[in-house]
């Protein structure tokens, strides 16, 4: 059993914030979940303002982190947790400065332990580790083996979130290689039986993982 593994929420693809809101908080109710990435791609800035004001507050009023993707200048103005940046996002470093010392900085890695441990020397609070599963949601072109998530676990500190196709059927040899996080999108907001089934359903897969 690894015990100490969490959800890491990431909003579907597209989302109407009022709707999505009570999606949401079905989910953060339904069991444990660590923090919730809004990701929305190809939307104008007021887009995701919006949407951070229905949503940051349904995942802080629960002290559940509340991070954005892509956009550090906005997730500093809207008073969110943290920002994730990829490797053609804006780098680490400028984004640090933006968000300061105390948000939480994540960097995606994909398969490559180079690009995680300069991640995690420069500062991050975690590095991304995926796709470790076909999905449908982002095209990828990178695949990560849960053997990235031992090494990762026996060299550093930092914590590591893995992503891309996880359910709650296939997330056992992620979970017990090492993942602190595992980053879920469709597996939830897809599940046939509603977002609050499916976090009860990882909550029961990663505690007999
Ligand atoms: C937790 C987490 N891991 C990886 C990603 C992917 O980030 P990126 O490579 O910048 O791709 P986009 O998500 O921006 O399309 C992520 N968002 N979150
Ligand atoms: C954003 C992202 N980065 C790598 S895979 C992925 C999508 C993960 O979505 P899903 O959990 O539906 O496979
Ligand atoms: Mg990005």
């Amino acid at each position: 059993m690894k015990a100490d593994c969490r959800l890491y929420l990431v909003t579907p693809p597209a989302l109407e914030p009022a709707a999505f809101a009570v999606q949401l908080a079905t989910a953060l109710d339904a069991g444990d979940v660590a923090c919730v990435q809004l990701r929305l791609k190809d939307v104008d800035d007021d887009t995701v303002r919006r949407a951070i004001d229905a949503l940051r507050p349904v995942a802080q009023e629960r002290e559940v982190a509340f991070i954005l993707n892509d956009h550090p200048r906005l997730a500093k103005e809207m008073g969110c947790d943290g920002v994730h940046v990829g490797q053609t996002d804006m780098p680490y470093r400028e984004a640090r400065k933006i968000m300061g010392g105390d948000a939480i900085v994540g960097v995606t890695c994909h398969d490559s332990r180079h690009l995680a441990m300069v991640a995690g020397e420069d500062g991050a609070d975690y590095v991304a580790f995926g796709a470790f599963f076909p999905t449908g949601t982002k095209e990828t072109e990178h695949r990560a083996m849960p053997e990235l998530l031992t090494w990762w676990q026996e060299m550093m500190e930092i914590p590591c979130v893995a992503i891309g196709g996880i359910t709650p059927e296939n997330c056992g040899d992620v979970v017990r290689a090492g993942a602190d996080f595992l980053a879920v999108v469709s597996s939830v907001w897809q599940h046939p039986e509603g977002p609050g089934a499916a976090v009860r359903a990882f909550n029961k897969a990663i505690a007999e993982a």
